[in-house]
């Protein structure tokens, strides 16, 4: 890769961790290559979007607590070997940095991870290769584009794990899955519905299925809205831990869950990603945010 624009800079992170920090004419970013995770992002001149936990760890076997992980091939425990890493390798692996460059205000970053030796010998050893793409500006936009380049077809499950921040959860709505069916994972297995906007008044850890490209949090305390807009998705998580699930996870502080809510744009369960040899998907979220009147 060429040098860097002046936009950009390669540092060391917490942990030793290496991290891009963007500081665009629009927006500004910090990207972890650890995972090709993005920890933070905000449009110039706004509060962070995105949640990061103060107790995060930053270290190679650990994923980052916040902003967005991205779970890839498998999402939660792996079906078969739950001694494997929740939500699959991608978000522990060092991703190889492609490109950084300036594209109008905005600032482009590509990342690529392919399959190792470890990955072939896993529970999913399938030849791959997959790049994410990190466009920061006024807007966050990500896309995980993947590539199968085995002779035989493979099936992933895929999730942009995103937190956002909200100024308190329990006055915080999520519009835009009204009347969309969902799989409640701390309930049975058949899908429910409600035609209500969702709040939260528990912990929330539901699957929702054929979802609509948009969805949007009404953060009424901070009042502002994030819109996220997808493509290539048949599936959103929403997921909030609550008081116990906080308190049980070490790199949460315990009021950690009022601050946060994760709108994961995903590809799960019925909805994993199938690919004939040599076929690509492409999963695809934009993250926007305006003030609440
Ligand atoms: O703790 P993690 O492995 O990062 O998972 C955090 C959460 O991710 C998703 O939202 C899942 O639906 C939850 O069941 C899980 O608790």
């Amino acid at each position: 890769m060429s040098a860097l624009p002046p936009s950009i800079r390669l540092e060391s992170g917490p942990g030793g961790l290496a991290r891009l920090r963007v500081e665009g004419v629009a927006g500004e970013a910090v990207v972890y290559t650890h995972g090709a995770h993005v920890a933070q992002w905000n449009p110039v001149d706004a509060d962070p979007v995105l949640w990061l936990s103060r107790r995060s760890r930053f270290t190679r076997d650990t994923a980052i607590r916040g902003g967005v992980p991205i779970c890839f091939p498998w999402f939660g425990p792996h079906p078969g070997r739950p001694d494997l890493p929740s939500h699959g390798f991608a978000r522990l692996a060092e991703w190889s940095l492609l490109e950084a460059r300036e594209v109008d205000d905005d600032v482009v970053l590509a990342f690529r991870l392919t399959d190792t030796e470890a990955t072939r010998a896993s529970a999913w050893p399938h030849r791959f290769d997959a790049t994410y793409t990190v466009r920061v500006g006024a807007e966050l936009t990500l896309e995980l584009h993947v590539t199968n380049l085995d002779d035989h077809e493979l099936s992933y499950e895929e999730a942009l794990h995103t937190y956002l921040a909200v100024a308190d959860v329990r006055a915080t709505r999520v519009t835009g899955l009204e009347g969309t069916p969902y799989v409640d994972k701390l309930g049975g297995p058949d899908p429910v519905r409600s035609d209500e906007a969702v709040t939260f008044t528990g912990e929330t850890d539901r699957v929702y299925l054929d979802t609509g490209p948009i969805t949007i949090v009404e953060d009424v305390a901070g009042r502002r809205a994030v819109t996220v807009t997808k493509h290539g998705s048949g599936s959103t998580v929403l997921w909030n831990p609550w008081i116990e699930k906080t308190a049980a996870t070490a790199d949460l502080g315990d009021d950690d869950w009022t601050g946060m809510v994760c709108v994961e744009t995903a590809n799960v369960g019925g909805a994993e990603v199938r690919l004939a040899p040599g076929a690509s998907h492409a999963l695809t979220a934009t993250l926007a945010v305006a003030r609440l009147a």
